[in-house]
C-alpha cells in the first residue's frame, strides 16, 4: 500500500551541529511507527519537520502521495492536513468537550454526528456538555485524541501523548487510542523514548541514535535481532561476555559460539538479555545436559539476588573467575548468596558483536 507519509533525507542543523541527519520514512494507512530514542537524538524535531512547524536543511517531505516540504516549496502546518497530539495537549479550557472536538471541523459543517460517533469511540458518550477541568487526565487525553481525529486526518503526528498520564492509565489509553486509530485507517508516526510504549504501540519502530535511524523494524524482530549492543540495551539489561575468535568461533563457559566472517584475533562480545538465562540445580557438580537450543550449561555462583515483584534479578559469578551473569527468575525463587547454579542461555537469543 503506498505510503502516506514519507520523507527522504530529512537533515537539519542548529548553531552547526546536525540533530537530524538523513532520516528516511514511510507510513502506511493503519499503521504506526515509532520513532525511538534517548533524549537528545532528534526525535520530535523530525516530527516538527513533517508537521510544517519547523523547516529542514536538506530533504523532502511527501504527505497523500503530495510534497508538502522540499527545497523550493513549505505548506505551513495548517495546510497539510495532519493531525497533532503532543503531551501538553491542552484542550481549551472555556469549551465544553463537544466544542472541543468540533474545533478543528469546517464551520459550515454539521459537526453534530461526527463529535458523537467520536466520543463513542473514545468511550466518552454523555459527555459532551463537560468541561475540560471536570474530566481526569486520561478522559482530557481522550478528548484531546477525539479532537484531533475530528477533520479525519489520513496522517497523525504524536509526540509523547501519554507521558502526562498516570501509570495506572496509560495502558489503557494506549490501547484505546490504537484501536481508534486502526479503524480510522490514519498513518501515525509516534516519537517516545520509551521502548516499552514503542513495543506496545508500534508496527514498525524506527530506533534513532545522534539524528539517524540506526534500525528499523517490526518490535519482535528489533528486539530479537538488534543491530548492536547499543540496540539491545535500550529494550532491557543485557549480559555481555567477551571472547576472542579463532577459526569462526569464539569460546565462552557457555562452550562455543560461531562468529561468522570475523577474522582471527577480534574481540567480540556475546550479549544475551536476563530473561533469555535459564537456571538449573547443580547435582553433584553436574547441570543439566547440553540441548542444540539452549547449548552447554555452565556453573555459576549467586553473588546477589534482588526480589523485583513479579521476578527476582539473580547476579552469577560463573566458573571462569570474570564473567558475570544475570538472570531474571519468577519471583517464588529468591537463591541465596553463595549458591552454586546451573546457567544455560537460549542459543537463538545471543547475538554476537565484534567490538
Ligand atoms: N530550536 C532549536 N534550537 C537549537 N537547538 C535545538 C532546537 N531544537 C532542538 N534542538 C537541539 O536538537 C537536539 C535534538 O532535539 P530533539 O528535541 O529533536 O530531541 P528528542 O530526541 O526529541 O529529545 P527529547 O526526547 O528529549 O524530546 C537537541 O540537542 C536539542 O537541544
Amino acid at each position: 500500500m503506498e505510503a502516506r507519509l514519507r520523507t527522504e533525507g530529512l537533515v537539519r542543523r542548529f548553531r552547526g551541529e546536525t540533530v537530524v541527519d538523513g532520516i528516511d520514512l514511510a507510513v502506511a494507512p493503519g499503521k504506526v511507527t515509532c520513532l525511538l530514542g534517548p533524549s537528545g537524538c532528534g526525535k520530535s524535531t523530525t516530527l516538527r519537520i513533517i508537521a510544517g512547524v519547523d523547516r529542514q536543511d536538506a530533504g523532502c517531505v511527501w504527505l497523500n502521495g503530495e510534497v508538502v516540504s522540499d527545497d523550493t516549496r513549505h505548506l505551513p502546518p495548517e495546510a497539510r492536513g495532519v493531525g497533532l497530539m503532543f503531551q501538553d495537549f491542552a484542550l481549551f479550557p472555556h469549551l465544553t468537550v463537544a466544542q472541543n472536538v468540533a474545533f478543528g471541523l469546517p464551520k459550515r459543517q454539521a459537526a453534530g454526528a461526527r463529535v458523537a460517533e467520536l466520543l463513542a469511540k473514545v468511550d466518552l458518550t454523555g459527555y459532551d456538555d463537560k468541561h475540560p477541568h471536570e474530566l481526569s487526565g486520561g478522559e482530557q487525553q481522550r478528548v484531546a485524541l477525539a479532537r484531533a481525529l475530528a477533520p479525519r486526518p489520513r496522517v497523525m503526528l504524536m509526540d509523547e501523548p501519554f507521558s502526562g498520564l498516570d501509570n495506572r492509565l496509560r495502558d489503557g489509553i494506549r490501547d484505546a487510542t490504537l484501536a481508534v486509530l486502526k479503524e480510522e485507517g490514519t498513518a501515525v508516526l509516534l516519537v517516545t523514548h520509551e521502548p516499552d510504549e514503542a513495543m506496545r504501540m508500534a508496527d514498525e519502530i524506527a530506533l534513532m541514535r545522534g539524528g539517524k535511524i540506526v534500525q528499523q523494524a517490526a518490535p519482535y524482530n528489533i528486539y530479537n535481532a538488534p543491530i548492536d549492543p547499543a540496540a539491545a540495551a535500550f529494550f532491557s539489561d543485557i549480559n555481555k561476555l567477551s571472547g576472542v575468535v579463532h577459526g569462526a568461533l569464539t569460546q565462552t563457559p557457555f562452550g562455543q559460539f560461531l562468529a561468522p566472517g570475523v577474522p582471527d584475533g577480534t574481540a567480540v562480545d556475546i550479549i544475551f538479555r536476563p530473561q533469555h538465562v535459564r537456571i538449573d540445580f547443580d547435582r553433584q557438580g553436574r547441570g543439566p545436559n547440553p540441548t542444540a537450543s539452549d547449548g552447554a550449561p555452565a556453573r555459576g555462583v549467586v553473588q546477589r539476588a534482588r526480589f523485583m515483584g513479579k521476578e527476582s534479578l539473580v547476579e552469577f559469578l560463573m566458573d571462569d573467575g570474570v564473567s558475570v551473569v544475570t538472570a531474571t527468575v519468577p519471583a517464588v525463587f529468591l537463591p541465596k548468596e553463595g549458591t552454586i547454579l546451573w546457567l544455560s542461555i537460549r542459543r537463538d537469543r545471543c547475538f554476537v558483536f565484534p567490538r
